[in-house]
């Protein structure tokens, strides 16, 4: 798909723009051989830069299916190989995924997904949903946490707060599920919350926890 780094050189470029600084580590481990399910969390429509930033090839994301009709942006996002669910539907949201567990073997592709299933920007994580280690389980495909640093310090559109900012990104070693059932669904969520929110804390200098110095 010759659009999908069209599209990724361009929102790449809007960071300028918006005085958005990424500092990114652990890139590598996006080097699996094959498929993978990539989670991150979501805090707002910034994150679509961030995505940009690291996002590995041959990689789609899941969205909500209303951003498809959200006219020329819906149709980049169509034309860019976005995975569109109806949340609102547990049951189509499902069959989604698992035609998506089945070609993203065949095609050798990585998914995207933003486990918390929507905006969040309180400085923390919201608890996951089941979508994504349910497609990393059914695909026997690896699970690779990305985690990026709170906005809150920068950005807070209750209150109006919007000025340059520097976004720590780390991508975090693969998870296996190679011979992992739906039975092990909950503690592999609950394994990449915990990894995750420890990360989030860390990198954003949350209270109580080690700040990262770097
Ligand atoms: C110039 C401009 C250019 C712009 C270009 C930009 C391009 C980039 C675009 C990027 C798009 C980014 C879009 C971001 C979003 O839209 S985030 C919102 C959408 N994404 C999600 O919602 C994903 C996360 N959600 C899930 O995974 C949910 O689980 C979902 C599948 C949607 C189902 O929702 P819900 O029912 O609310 O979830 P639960 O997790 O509570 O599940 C209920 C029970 O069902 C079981 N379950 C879930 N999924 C499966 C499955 N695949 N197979 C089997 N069973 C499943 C789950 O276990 C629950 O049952 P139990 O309680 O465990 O018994
Ligand atoms: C003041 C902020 C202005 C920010 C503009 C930043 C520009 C960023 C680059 C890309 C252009 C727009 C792409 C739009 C994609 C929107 C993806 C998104 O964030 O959807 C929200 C969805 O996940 C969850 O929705 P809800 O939180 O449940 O509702």
């Amino acid at each position: 798909m010759v659009q999908r780094p069209i599209i990724k050189a361009v929102v790449k470029t809007f960071k300028y723009f918006f005085g958005l600084r990424f500092e990114v580590k652990g890139l590598e481990n996006f080097k699996v051989e094959g498929p993978a399910v990539i989670l991150s969390n979501h805090q707002s429509v910034l994150d679509m830069m961030g995505l940009m930033e690291v996002l590995p090839d041959n990689c789609v994301q899941v969205g909500k299916k209303e951003l498809m009709y959200m006219g020329s942006v819906g149709l980049i996002m169509y034309l860019g190989g976005v995975i569109f669910i109806n949340r609102k539907s547990t049951s189509s949201a499902k069959m989604v995924m698992s035609e998506v567990a089945k070609t993203m073997v065949a095609e050798n592709v990585k998914v995207w997904v933003y486990p918390e299933g929507t905006r969040n920007c309180t400085g923390d994580l919201l608890p996951f949903k089941k979508g994504a280690f349910h497609l990393a389980v059914q695909a026997q495909v690896p699970v690779i946490p990305v985690v990026y640093s709170s906005f809150t310090s920068f950005y807070n559109p209750k209150t109006k707060l919007f000025t340059s900012g520097k976004i720590k990104v780390e991508v975090l070693p693969p998870i296996e599920t190679k011979g992992l059932t739906s039975d092990d669904v909950t503690d592999l969520s609950d394994r990449c919350f915990s990894t995750m929110r420890e990360t989030l804390f860390r990198l954003s200098g949350h209270p109580g926890e080690a700040k990262d110095s770097s």
